[in-house]
């Protein structure tokens, strides 16, 4: 199933999709598995997961905590790989990993694209890759089926969005504020004409995310969008075995509104 199948099919159940975000390698690669399942057991849509590197640009202080927490335990992109391949026959959810552009070179993107896809990869975020970069990668994470999802600022012009909405696989990644990730309180106030503008362009769900923390913005984002990435509230929550909180989050994407 592709990612964008895994995506619709949560949707057209009625339910918004829910993404969490988890920092791989965060308190050892040995509880990788049981994160995963216990989130798939919650009835999450995707999980993206995070590989730790060096220089996170777009990762604010909660997630690149994790990140150095992760790679003083030895994590990297190979070792995270071969720990989800382990478990992959009892994943049912698509994962999509958040990775740099320089770990998938450094691996080849051939065998990214191959050992991704048996670890259960389905989509890939590379927040550093502009889209007239990607065919660097493209070819080989298309004979994978697996999805490049791209970017969408609150401040690309008009033709950019075009561009970027037509460009992406899987679904369109919304980001609900300017600058770097981490939960938020305030929220621009014209996000509703954003997302409906989005979604003439493209017949992909749209995912927004960055700075969603409560029930009550997964609710209120779930009202305009096809479903919400938590990160870091679910970076934090994990780090503190917080599942109550995850569970509200989750909840929360299930009664939102159906537009
Ligand atoms: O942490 P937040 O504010 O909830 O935002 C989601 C975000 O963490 C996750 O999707 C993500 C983590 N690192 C990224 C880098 C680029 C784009 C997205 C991400």
């Amino acid at each position: 199933m592709t990612l964008q199948t895994a995506m619709e099919s949560a949707i057209k159940s009625g339910e918004k999709a829910f993404v969490p975000y988890i920092m791989a390698g965060d308190g050892g690669l040995s509880i990788l598995r049981e994160t995963i399942l216990r989130l798939q057991h919650l009835g999450v849509t995707a999980i993206e997961v995070g590989i730790p590197f060096t220089d996170p640009v777009a990762d604010g202080p909660t997630i690149e905590k994790a990140g150095e927490r992760a790679l003083a335990n030895g994590v990297n992109l190979r070792n995270v790989l071969a720990a989800l391949k382990e478990f992959a026959h009892e994943v049912k959810i698509p994962l999509v990993a958040m990775t740099y552009l320089n770990p998938i070179l450094a691996y080849g993107a051939a065998a990214f694209a191959q050992d991704a896809y048996e670890a259960g990869i389905r989509g890939l975020i590379v927040p550093d890759m502009p889209l007239e970069e990607s065919s660097i990668i493209h070819t080989e994470l298309s004979e994978k089926e697996i999805s490049l999802i791209q970017l969408v600022s609150l401040t690309s012009p008009t033709e950019r969005i075009a561009k970027l909405a037509a460009a992406s696989e899987g679904f369109i990644y919304a980001v609900t504020v300017n600058g770097i990730t981490g939960a938020r309180s305030v929220f621009s106030n014209d996000l509703a004409p954003h997302f409906a503008n989005l979604k003439s362009y493209s017949a992909l769900p749209v995912l927004a995310g960055f700075g969603i923390s409560t029930p009550e913005q997964v609710e209120a984002f779930g009202s305009f969008s096809d479903g919400v990435i938590v990160g870091s509230k679910i970076v934090d929550a994990l780090a503190h075995n917080d599942w109550e909180t995850i569970e509200s989050l989750v909840k929360a994407s299930k009664h939102a509104e159906v537009n």
